[in-house]
């Protein structure tokens, strides 16, 4: 029995609550996705395999994700290259950036050239609010993404895939497929069409939005903020 899949309009709704009902603040929620995304990419890919990491930042709240990862993975002692094309003048991700430029973690923005030098790729592009077609400079990095041999990691969703119905029908989105994917909150309806591992993450909800929007919470494992989820919808 597969999780149950959470649209993106309900996705929309449920950070909604989560800011008002749930008095969070987005910092907050970022922040504990950041830090899941960060766990699942050394359950999967450690230091031990290769520490170089290019996080592909987009310009709303999943490239917020990636922002936050990025400082965590530094701490863990992986080297992160940002490519943070779109760059929001919103005060969070301001911070978020001086942040890691404090840490002098370097940004490029020749995302070719990077991918020649790095071990993991970390796809924080677009999530639950993306629609298609892509447009430039990131069509050129979801080209890229569909080529290369490096593992990518994907927050919350591949970007470029429709949060419903998965991949687009042409273009080079249909035929990516990222090796991992950390889905925040709950899993949306495109995991059906999605082959790699898969993680959980985003450990924030209440027993009471979990209700309302009818959500499996998994079952996460003492501090662990990310769970693995088998193809039979199980914890592994
Ligand atoms: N509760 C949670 O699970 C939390 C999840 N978080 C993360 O937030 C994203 C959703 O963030 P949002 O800002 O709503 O949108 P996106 O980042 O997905 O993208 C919006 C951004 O992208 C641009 N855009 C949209 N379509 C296109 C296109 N075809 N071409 C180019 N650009 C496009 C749009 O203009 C915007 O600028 C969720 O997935 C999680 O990753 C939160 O961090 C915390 C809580
Ligand atoms: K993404």
């Amino acid at each position: 029995m597969a999780l149950k899949t959470l649209s993106a309009a309900s996705a929309a709704a449920l950070d909604k609550d989560l800011m008002s009902v749930g008095a969070f603040s987005l910092d907050q929620l970022m922040e504990l996705a950041g830090l899941s995304v960060s766990q699942a990419v050394y359950r999967v890919h450690p230091p031990s395999k290769g520490r170089r990491i290019l996080v592909a930042c987009g310009p709303g709240n999943n490239g917020g994700d990636g922002l936050v990862a990025a400082r965590h993975l530094w701490h863990y002692g992986y080297k992160p290259t940002m490519y943070y094309p779109k760059q929001s003048s919103n005060e969070l991700y301001q911070r978020l950036a001086s942040q890691l430029k404090d840490l002098s973690i370097p940004f490029t923005t020749d995302f070719p050239a990077a991918l020649k030098e790095t071990d993991h790729i970390l796809d924080a592009i677009f999530g639950f609010s993306f629609s298609g077609p892509v447009r430039e400079p990131f069509s050129t990095v979801i080209q890229a993404l569909s080529e290369t041999k490096i593992p990518v990691t994907a927050v919350d969703a591949p970007s470029s895939w429709e949060i419903e119905t998965g991949p687009p029908k042409e273009g080079p989105g249909a035929v990516y497929m990222p090796d991992v994917l950390v889905s925040l909150t709950a899993p949306k309806p495109l995991v059906s069409f999605f082959k790699g591992r898969h993680f959980v993450g985003g450990r924030f909800v209440s027993p009471v939005i979990a209700e309302k929007y009818d959500l499996d919470v998994p079952d996460y494992e003492g501090i662990d903020q990310v769970v693995e989820i088998g193809k039979d919808g199980k914890r592994l």
